[in-house]
C-alpha cells in the first residue's frame, strides 16, 4: 500500500522520487521478509510476507530533522524507543546521530555512503516468537552540523493480527507474545509515547515474564 495520491503535485519531482524510493523499498522488504523466514526456518519463505498481509503491508515515511544544537547532553533527539511496525529501512546523511543500545550500552551507527540501515521492530519480535529481537535506539543532536534521516516503516495493515507463527510453538517453545491487531498495538504506542522497549515487554505473556523479561 503506497497512497501517492495524498503527496503534493506541486512538488511533482519530490513525489516521483517518493514514488520510485518506495517502490524499490517495497521490493527490498519483501526480500529481506524471505531471508528471514529462511532464517527462521519457517516452510515457506513467503510465509512472513503473508503474515504481514503480503500486498496490503503499509509503507510509511518519517522524515526527520535535527538542528544543531552548541549543548547536545542537553537535549533529546528522538527519545528512546524500538519501533511499534515489523521492519524499519533507514537511511541517514553524514552527521552521526543515531544510537542503538546494546547490553545496556549506546553505540554509534556509522554513516556509511548510499547505505540503508535495516532495524528489526516489535511486529517482527513477536512473529518470530522472540527469535529476532527488536533493536532499542534514539536519536542525538549535534554539536554543530545538522542532521537528517529518513525513516521507512514496513507494517502490516492495522486488521491484520500479529503473534507468534505457529510453526514456531512447541512444548519447548510456548508462545512468549499475546497475539493482537496491529491496530490494537499501535494505539497502544501512540497513546503511551516512546519509552525504550516498554511496549513489546507489555505484549508479553504474563507468564513468560519470570523467565524472560
Ligand atoms: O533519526 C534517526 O536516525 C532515527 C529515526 C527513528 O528512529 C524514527 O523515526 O523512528
Ligand atoms: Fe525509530
Amino acid at each position: 500500500m503506497r497512497d501517492m495520491s495524498k503527496w503534493p503535485i506541486q512538488l511533482s519531482d519530490f513525489t516521483e522520487s517518493m514514488d520510485e524510493y518506495s517502490r524499490e523499498l517495497s521490493k527490498l522488504f519483501e526480500l529481506l521478509m524471505e531471508v528471514l523466514s529462511r532464517d527462521l526456518d519457517l516452510e515457506s519463505e513467503n510465509s512472513l510476507n503473508e503474515s504481514v498481509g503480503g500486498e496490503r503491508k503499509g509503507l510509511h515515511i518519517r522524515i526527520n530533522y535535527y538542528p544543531p544544537c552548541p549543548q547536545p547532553d542537553l537535549v533529546v533527539g528522538l527519545a528512546p524507543h524500538s519501533d511499534p511496525n515489523v521492519l524499519t529501512i533507514l537511511l541517514h546523511d553524514q552527521t552521526p546521530g543515531l544510537q542503538i543500545r546494546k547490553n545496556g550500552a549506546w553505540i554509534d551507527v556509522q554513516c556509511v555512503p548510499g547505505a540503508l540501515v535495516v532495524n528489526i521492530a516489535d511486529q517482527m519480535e513477536i512473529l518470530s516468537n522472540g527469535k529476532f529481537k527488536s533493536i532499542e535506539h534514539r536519536g542525538v543532536v549535534h554539536k554543530d552540523r545538522s542532521r537528517m534521516s529518513w525513516a521507512v516503516f514496513c507494517s502490516p495493515p492495522r486488521d491484520v493480527l500479529v503473534s507468534p507463527k505457529r510453526e514456531l510453538i512447541d512444548e519447548q517453545h510456548p508462545p512468549l507474545y499475546q497475539g493482537a491487531s496491529y491496530g490494537e498495538y499501535l494505539t497502544k504506542f501512540f497513546k503511551k509515547g516512546l519509552e525504550g522497549k516498554g511496549h513489546i515487554h507489555d505484549a508479553k505473556q504474563q507468564d513468560s515474564l519470570v523467565s524472560n523479561s
